[in-house]
Parts: structure tokens; sequence; C-alpha cells
């Protein structure tokens, strides 16, 4: 006998950072008209054009009265910590994107003991990043090596320790003016590279993944290269990202990548 099926309730959604990215994530969601909900936003001061009815969260205390189902941050890594006890504590997953604030042990330690207390997750999106998903995977098994490229247009870097390394204004060619651990990556460039950590995460950790930064003037886009080997064979997978054109630094595949983990909390095929 055919029955019902079973109502699917909107999925409530709360965002940390109204920045390039949280913009992006919800422009693209209203238009992909996704069954989303939006239970607040959260940004320093009150921002002047919040989507109409969606409540600004001003304390990560606030997000009580939100009743989220799942909390995704997007605004750098001083907000991920006391934004992820309160939305572990109080939804089902919380997303992160500043990942560079898990080059401190202590941060990543302290809230996955949270997520165990209240049995939600801390969920680590592949972000600008491709072949994350294959690298997680791989590491089932041994990995020797895994190696980490990334490579942005002089302006990307400005504002960033690069400045002092090499004269952006003046290169010609592409130029690496950092090689180091994925955590000294991250650590010292949290504007530009989350994505260190995220492959560090899945793979071999933050002390022995590879990680080289780039600034090439030729470049147009923001490019990862990701390479790994181990018993699983060996990967090599490059991506080059439209940067989103409020943020230079930032990829448009950091913003698409949230909307399919969002998506996929609420469709029946999750992919
Ligand atoms: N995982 C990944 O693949 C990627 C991660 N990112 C990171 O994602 C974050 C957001 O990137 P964008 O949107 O491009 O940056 P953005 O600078 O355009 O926007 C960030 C917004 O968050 C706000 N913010 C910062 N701290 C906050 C706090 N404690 N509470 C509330 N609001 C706060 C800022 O005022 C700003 O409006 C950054 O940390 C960036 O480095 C960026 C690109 C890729
Ligand atoms: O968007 C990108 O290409 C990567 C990035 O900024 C980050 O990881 O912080």
């Amino acid at each position: 006998m055919p029955t019902e099926p079973v109502p699917r309730p909107p999925l409530r959604l709360a965002l940390v950072g109204w920045g390039a990215i949280g913009r992006r994530v919800v422009q693209l969601l209203a238009e992909r008209d996704a069954g989303i909900v939006l239970a607040g936003i959260a940004a320093r001061t009150r921002p002047a054009e919040l989507p109409s009815g969606v409540p600004w969260l001003q304390h990560p205390d606030d997000l009580g009265a939100a009743t989220p189902d799942l909390v995704v941050e997007a605004a750098g890594r001083d907000a991920v910590e006391p934004w992820g006890h309160a939305a572990l504590r109080l939804a089902r997953g919380f997303a992160v994107s500043s990942t560079s604030a898990f080059c401190d042990d202590g941060v990543l330690d302290r809230l996955v003991a949270t997520a165990e207390r209240h049995g939600s997750q801390i969920l680590i999106p592949p972000g600008a990043l491709a072949g994350v998903d294959a690298l997680a995977a791989a590491a089932a098994l041994p990995l020797d090596e895994v190696r980490h490229q990334i490579v942005k247009p002089p302006a990307a870097w400005r504002g960033t320790p690069a400045a002092g390394l090499v004269d952006l204004d003046r290169l010609t060619e592409a130029t690496v003016f950092f090689a180091g651990s994925a955590r000294e990556a991250a650590g010292r460039f949290p504007a530009n590279a989350n994505v260190a950590a995220i492959a560090a995460l899945a793979g071999i950790g933050l002390d022995r993944t590879r990680v080289e930064l780039v600034a090439d003037p030729k470049a147009v886009g923001n490019g990862h290269r990701l390479r790994a080997t181990g018993a699983f064979g060996t990967l090599d997978i490059a991506i080059e990202n439209r940067p989103l054109a409020t943020n230079p630094k930032s990829s448009e595949m950091a913003a698409l990548s949230l909307v399919r983990l969002v998506e996929n909390h609420v469709r029946p095929l999750c992919r």
C-alpha cells in the first residue's frame, strides 16, 4: 500500500559571520530554494541589511533562542571557539570555515570534548580545496607524504605577513615566499591558508603536512594543488578557484562547499 511521504521539516541554519562567504552562501541558498530557514546571523555589529525577519545574534548565548539545527562559521579564527561551544551544546552540528583555529590543538580538543558531551558533531567542509574526500579516505591506511601548494595573485596576499617577505607590487614571476608545515602556514596566514589545516586534518596532521605558499602575478584565480602518496596509491589534484568578488583572498568554492554541506542536511540524497 502506498504511504504518504514523511514531511521533511526545513533546516534551521544559523550563520556566524556576515562577510564575503556568509552573504554568498545565503544568496545561493535563497536562489536554490533549498528548504532552509535562517535562524539567525552573527556579526560583530548589527548589519545594515540582514534578510528580512532574520535575527541578529550578538552573543553565542543568543543561539539558545534561535534553536538552530546547524551552525555554520564563516567569520574568523577567533570566532570558532566561543561560537563552537554554544553551537555544539545547542545544535546537531557546527561547521567550521576558519580552520586555522585548529592550529592550536587545545581549541580542537576542547571543542571535541563539548561535542562528545552533547552528542553533536564538528564538521569540516572541504572549503576551497579539492580532493579532501579521497585524502581522508586514504588516511585509513598509512600515508607517506602530503603536500599542498597554494598559489594566489599578489593582491590576495596583501595585508598578510607575505608583504614582509616579498615585494608584492613588483613580482614578475611566481614566487614561493613560504615553505613549512601546515600548522605554521595556517597559523601565520589565517586569511589565506585555512585549507592547509583542512588538508592536514584529513591526512597526516598539522606538523607532517608540507605547505608552499606562492604569489604569482600571472595567476587569475586561487589555486590549490594537493599531492599525497601512501598505501592507497598516489593523489595529485589541482583546482583553480574564482575569487569571491567581495574578498579576493577567499574563493567562490569555499561558499559552494558550505552550500553543499547545508543542502546535504535536508535532501534525501546526500552527495
Ligand atoms: N575553509 C576554507 O576553505 C576557507 C576559509 N576561509 C575563512 O573563512 C572566514 C570567512 O571568510 P570571508 O567571508 O571571506 O571573510 P570576510 O572578512 O569577508 O568576512 C568575515 C566576517 O566575519 C566577521 N567576524 C569576524 N569575527 C567575528 C566574530 N567573532 N563574530 C561575528 N562576526 C565576526 C567580520 O567582521 C566579517 O564581516 C575567514 O576566516 C576566512 O579566512 C576563507 C576562504 C576559504
Ligand atoms: O579560498 C581559498 O582559496 C583559500 C583560503 O582563502 C583559505 O583557506 O583561507
